[in-house]
């Protein structure tokens, strides 16, 4: 984003008009105005229409129950109470732990349970299912896929979010606008993983604006950018507030220049509202409680010196002040009926009525005339559109204003676009823009892609299978057909199950729990369903894993000299291709339930008692009774019996003998060894069938339950 730095030198004193309030607020004295003006397009022309939103929350309480054996509740927010309005820049802000990010997911609707109070939407009761369609929530890490370019990011999310509502081409046109508002035009073929910081919020921001929601919320959007993209940031937002937009987010402290970007502020402590309304307003309203922020002091520091009690106990005076959040300090509005204010009233001098005649706050003005002359009369600063009014505060001596009134318009904002609003709410719209078919198709190309550039997903993975192909061919080399080598073939066929099984399983522990923060994100903004998702990443390892598996077992089974026959061949690579599926959806089944961490330490252990029960270690007739249950439940077990009856069973001619003596010359015996002579190759088939099924169904319970927990 460009943005273009003006610094015009003006001379302020008290018979000119100013029109920069910070000027008025922190440096009576300073002679030197500084005007900075983004350079960016004030409007999205080419985004579909949406309705201003303005969320009101009224006695809003978060509880948790927290503790081991002795739970006890855990209020977080305390009946607080807002109201954020279209239009605006909102900023959420407080000291550590205040509850910032509580109040942010619940007003998002990322946390439901727990919660009580109402959250009303344009003055009706919020339907959460439509205000997730009207809603964006741009979280803290900007959970981006790495290997798509920008441009490819841009495209997955207007092919999945505008779907058939515009064509082709005006999706290129969206994307092309957005690109060139947020400044990321000349990076749109970087891929996102080189992306700086900043350029990635923008990017976050980018992805989610393609519908155009008209409420975006962000998760501490400046965090870990330095204080130019931190400006470019809040710039960034403000701009998209004056589309007519609801923007709202949290922040730790903005500094002095972030803080006088936003239209409105609501500020928590210990749970509760210690401050909503203007940042204007807001050091006049603490100085009526004899907060007095000090001259150069940034007023968003001060706020959370005050919160955090560092000038003695204010919180419980603050949140009486401001009534928890009922009260709004605005523009032109009067403060909470407080001592200093409802004393003397002296009356507006006719230039000051001049100033503000015509203005629709004209009926307002004996309310203004009594709030504005307080018994300080030398302290205060009255303002309209930016202009000072009056000004009877001791600016010589450079001491705060008392109070401050801006007399502007509230609608009257400066550029405000609000010609791409339609008035009303949308009364009926589908869940999701696209349908699931063609989420699905969308999603499974994504992940193709993905694949297609994950170098240790596929080379590498490619690379293992050659190598360990050819280990295992040196080492068991020619050995198939040899009688008195059977017992190592049969070795050689354990191997066989245990590799795939560690191979195909051990990558989706690692790479798909990577995804959820991705998939939690795109879930809950509504891009695609958690069915479409799973599904197609379900599908789209399967063609990488089968072109692996058999070009392992075509360099295995060739040179440890396998029986030479296609169906053999073909009954011996459906065996060990259905162990890779399996093993892998044992994989999705602990990387959705898990984290890595876990899942990499606890599936090989869970791996144990089927690798021991698989028929190879110990004989079935020879496993306890009580533990045969455990071999059914062995994928293993299926996969080397059938491994084994390809090729030893199905009337296999005697075996080669170079020896004096070869025990296990005739396969039968070795199937009788084994208790293999009544096995079913199509039986063990179908039961590793079966198990891929019920693993696969099991692992998006999983996901679903994760994705419902981790709110
Ligand atoms: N599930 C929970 N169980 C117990 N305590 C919780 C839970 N969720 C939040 N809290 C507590 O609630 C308080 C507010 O948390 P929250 O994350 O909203 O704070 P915050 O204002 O966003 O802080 P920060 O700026 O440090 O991120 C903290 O004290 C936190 O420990």
């Amino acid at each position: 984003m460009k943005v273009e730095t003006s610094i015009m030198l003006n001379s302020v004193n008290d018979s000119e008009p100013s029109n920069a309030y910070s000027d008025s607020l922190v440096d009576r004295k300073a002679a030197v105005k500084v005007t900075i003006q983004p350079c960016q397009p004030k409007s999205l022309t080419h985004l579909p229409k949406r309705p201003p939103v303005d969320i009101a929350f009224s006695d809003l309480t978060y509880t948790v129950s927290e503790g081991g054996a002795k739970k006890h509740e855990k209020t977080i927010l305390k009946s607080v109470s807002g109201r954020l309005r279209s239009g605006e820049l909102t900023a959420i802000m407080g000291p550590s732990g205040a509850g910032k990010s509580t109040l942010l997911n619940i007003l998002t609707g990322y946390k439901t349970s727990g919660t009580e109070g109402s959250i009303t939407i344009n003055g009706h009761e919020r339907n959460l299912s439509q205000f997730r369609k009207l809603s964006c929530y741009i979280m803290q890490d900007n959970q981006l896929h790495a290997n798509l370019t920008v441009e490819e990011a841009m495209n997955v999310a207007t092919a999945l979010k505008l779907g058939k509502d515009l064509t082709k081409a005006a999706r290129k046109d969206v994307i092309s606008e957005i690109l060139d508002t947020l400044g990321l035009q000349e990076h749109k073929t970087t891929m996102t993983s080189n992306l700086s910081g900043g350029q990635k919020k923008r990017l976050s921001i980018a992805l989610e604006l393609v519908n155009n929601p008209p409420i975006m919320f962000f998760d501490e959007p400046t965090s870990g950018l330095d204080s130019s993209s931190c400006f470019q940031c809040i710039s960034l937002l403000k701009t998209l507030s004056r589309g007519g937009r609801t923007i709202i987010c949290t922040i730790h402290q903005p500094s002095a220049r972030l803080f006088e970007m936003f239209d409105h502020l609501y500020t928590l402590a210990e749970g509760q509202c210690v401050y909503q309304g203007s940042t204007l307003q807001l050091v006049p309203f603490l100085s009526t409680l004899n907060l007095v922020c000090p001259s150069y002091h940034n007023p968003a520091s001060f706020l959370i010196e005050v919160s955090c009690g560092e000038y003695g106990d204010n919180v419980r005076k603050l949140v009486t002040a401001i009534n928890n959040g009922k009260h709004d300090i605005r523009n032109g509005k009067p403060f909470p009926k407080s001592e200093a204010l409802n004393n003397a009233v002296v009356p507006l001098s006719d230039s000051d009525k001049k100033k503000i005649n015509g203005s629709n706050l004209s009926s307002e003005i004996p309310e203004v005339d009594k709030m504005a002359h307080s018994n300080k009369e030398n302290n205060v600063v009255l303002m309209y559109n930016n202009d000072i009014v009056k000004d009877s505060s001791n600016a010589a001596s450079g001491s705060a204003p008392a109070v401050i009134l801006d007399l502007s318009d509230e609608k009257d904002k400066d550029n405000v676009t609000t010609t791409l609003l339609e008035n009303a709410l949308p009364s009926s719209q589908r869940r999701y823009a696209t349908s699931e078919l063609t989420q699905f198709f969308i999603v499974l190309k994504r992940t193709l892609l993905f694949s297609r550039r994950d170098w240790t997903l596929m080379y590498l993975r490619l690379f293992a299978h050659i190598l360990v192909g050819f280990l295992i061919g040196a080492l068991y080399y020619d050995i198939g057909n040899d009688g008195a080598k059977v017992l190592s073939n049969l070795g050689f066929l354990f191997f066989n199950m245990l590799f795939l099984m560690y191979t195909s399983m051990t990558i989706t522990i690692l790479s798909f729990p990577l995804e959820m923060p991705v998939l939690i994100k795109e879930n809950f903004n509504r891009w695609y369903s958690l069915r479409s998702y799973y599904l197609a990443i379900t599908l789209s390892d399967l063609p990488f894993q089968t072109i692996f598996c058999v070009v392992y077992v075509s360099i295995v089974y060739y040179l440890t000299s396998q029986p030479p026959s296609w169906d053999r061949f073909n009954m011996f690579l459906a065996a060990c291709l259905l162990i890779s599926f399996v093993a892998q959806s044992v994989g999705l089944v602990v990387g959705a339930a898990m984290n890595v961490q876990n899942g990499v330490f606890l599936a090989p252990v869970m791996s144990v008692p089927f690798l021991l029960f698989s028929g190879f270690f110990v004989s079935f007739d020879a496993i306890p009774i009580y533990l045969r249950w455990i071999t059914y439940l062995s994928y293993i077990r299926y996969g080397f019996e059938a491994t084994a009856l390809a090729t030893y069973g199905f009337g296999r001619k005697k075996l080669q003998c170079f020896q004096a003596y070869c025990h296990f010359k005739d396969p039968t015996t070795t199937l009788e060894e084994l208790d293999m002579t009544k096995s079913s190759f199509f039986l063990d088939m179908v039961a590793l069938i079966a198990i891929f099924f019920i693993l696969r169904i099991s692992a998006f319970v999983f996901l679903r339950w994760k994705l419902i927990s981790s709110r």
